[in-house]
């Protein structure tokens, strides 16, 4: 058996595959090793399964929401069925699929734990144990795990983290949801529509690293859909007992029901990684460049989650892609593009990094909040519209409502962030990155005419309440 490559990938997520794949299209042998599904979090206990929870209660709420199909609906969700549509999803939690991907790409998998034992080696511990040697690098994508905060029994309490309620098999009858941000807001709509009782506990308020009307909004319809929405009220202990899960918050109400969902952050996966043997801290995030090596390590990569730039699949892919090829060029002696916006960086992920909440309503953003844009001591300009007052909007629902922010940094013109809420805005968000990235100046952006009568058209309102420059 081949015990050594030019590249070693620990972890075979999203953001793993990609990077080694890369990396072998760039003509380097690469060996990939899983402990656990190939795929990760994302295929099996994150992104596609809570998304595949979430759309039939979506699709739903679409159709009421138009006068003719309306009349259509005439029953609930059927849980089985959206459970098994969930399971096809993740195939039953088996990665027979990405294993012949693995194959298919060329790269070589080793299945068991890897740990690093020293500089350039890892070790594998599976059926057998086997020690690899990297010839030029090595690159960690281990991603996070579920984080279970110091609160007073919750852990004793065995909480559901994101990894049981994306894989349950089950609709509990009362559902408690500790936490405010996108897991939570998107798990506690998901198990409404699915006939749970819900409560959510959020310390802050829903969303609060997006605009504020995001959040607000998403509290708003999740109250008028009969969920319990708590606010700035932090959880002080947990306990288990009498077949159900009691919750007390800080300000001294009881809470009772039969699952509770910590939805709490994430913890990097590194904790069991030997980073001791190479000098560097064990149980930490690992700080990088924008190609992805680890800070004073020329042979050692980060890449996704685990050196938490950007909690997100695309984002981790975006880096992986910028790594792999890296780590090819500068295995090949070649030029290594590390200019802002290069080839071999990961620039987005400072400003530009685009994120939907399936949440009821979506909200999607990119790049800089108001707030965060006046932060970074930008000359900014705010300019709302409502969504509902474009024709494409009302023709998709009725009395649609949303909004949609676009922030302006008024120096050089351009848009540096943007929010949309709203049924379906999802897929409005990708010009916007586009405008973001490209740094298209608003002057050029009249010339980029929406479709009618699309939602788009809210670029035309934006542009017109923003004024056309001279
Ligand atoms: C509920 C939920 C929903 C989400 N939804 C979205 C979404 O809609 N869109 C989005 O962009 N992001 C979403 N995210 C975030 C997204 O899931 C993560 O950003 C992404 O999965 C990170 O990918 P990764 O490859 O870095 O890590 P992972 O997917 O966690 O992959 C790491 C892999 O490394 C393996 N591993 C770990 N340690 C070792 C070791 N020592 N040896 C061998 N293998 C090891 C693990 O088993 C795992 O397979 C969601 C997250 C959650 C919790
Ligand atoms: N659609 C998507 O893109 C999507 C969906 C789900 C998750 N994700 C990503 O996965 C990551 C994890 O999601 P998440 O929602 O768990 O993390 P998060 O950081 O978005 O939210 C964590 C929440 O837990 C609260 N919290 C943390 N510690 C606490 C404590 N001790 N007491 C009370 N409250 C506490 C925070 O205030 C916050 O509301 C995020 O980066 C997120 O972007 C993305």
């Amino acid at each position: 058996m081949d015990t050594e490559f030019d590249l070693i990938v620990i972890g075979a997520g999203s953001t793993g595959e990609n990077v080694a794949d890369r990396a072998a299209q760039g003509g380097l042998s690469v060996a990939i090793v899983e402990s656990d599904l190939i795929g990760g979090d994302c295929s099996y206990w994150a992104c596609m399964p809570s998304k595949a929870l979430l759309r039939p209660g979506e699709a739903r709420r679409a159709a009421l929401a138009v006068g003719g199909a309306r009349e259509a609906v005439t029953g609930d969700l059927d849980v089985d069925a959206v459970l098994s549509r969930r399971d096809g999803f993740t195939s039953g939690w088996d990665d027979a699929s990405q294993v012949e991907w693995v194959e298919g790409a060329g790269l070589t998998l080793f299945r068991g734990r890897g740990r690093i034992t020293g500089e350039r080696e890892v070790t594998v511990e599976g059926e057998t144990t086997v020690t690899l040697r990297a010839r030029h690098a090595v690159a960690i994508a281990t991603g996070t795990d579920p984080a279970i905060p110091d609160i007073e029994g919750l852990r004793d309490a065995q909480p559901w983290t994101t990894r049981d309620a994306t894989s349950a098999k089950q609709v509990p009858g009362r559902l408690l949801v500790l936490g405010g941000g996108v897991a939570a807001c998107e798990l506690a709509t998901a198990f409404a529509d699915l006939g749970s009782a819900v409560t959510v506990v959020s310390r802050s308020p829903l969303l609060k690293q997006f605009e504020p009307f995001a959040g607000e909004a998403v509290a708003g319809r999740l109250r008028e859909r009969g969920v319990t929405v708590l606010t700035d009220t932090g959880t002080r202990r947990v306990t288990r007992g009498g077949g159900g899960v009691t919750v007390e918050t800080d300000d001294g109400q009881r809470l009772e029901a039969d699952e509770v969902l910590a939805a709490l952050g994430r913890k990097p996966r590194s904790d069991d990684l030997g980073l001791g043997s190479v000098g560097l801290a064990d149980g930490e995030y690992l700080e990088v460049d924008d190609s992805m090596r680890v800070t004073g390590h020329d042979w050692l990569y980060a890449v996704g989650d685990i050196n938490h730039r950007v909690l997100l699949t695309h984002q981790g892919k975006y880096q992986a892609r910028a790594a792999g090829d890296a780590i090819a060029a500068r295995a090949r002696g070649a030029a290594v593009d590390d200019a802002e916006w290069g080839a071999h960086v990961a620039t987005a992920d400072h400003a530009a990094v685009p994120q939907v909440v399936f949440s009821d309503p979506q909200v999607a953003s990119v790049g800089l909040t108001a707030a965060a844009a006046e932060e970074a001591g930008m000359d900014v300009r705010v300019v709302d519209v409502p969504l509902g007052n474009v024709a494409g909007a009302s023709l998709h629902a009725d009395d649609y409502e949303g909004t949609a922010r676009m922030v302006v940094d008024e120096q050089r013109a351009v848009v540096v962030g943007m929010t949309f809420v709203g049924p379906d805005v999802a897929e409005l968000l990708h010009a916007a990155t586009i405008a973001v990235v490209g740094e298209v100046p608003l002057g050029r952006l009249w010339h980029a005419v929406p479709a009618y009568p699309t939602m788009s058209e809210v670029w035309l309102r934006l542009l017109e309440a923003y004024g056309r420059p001279d």
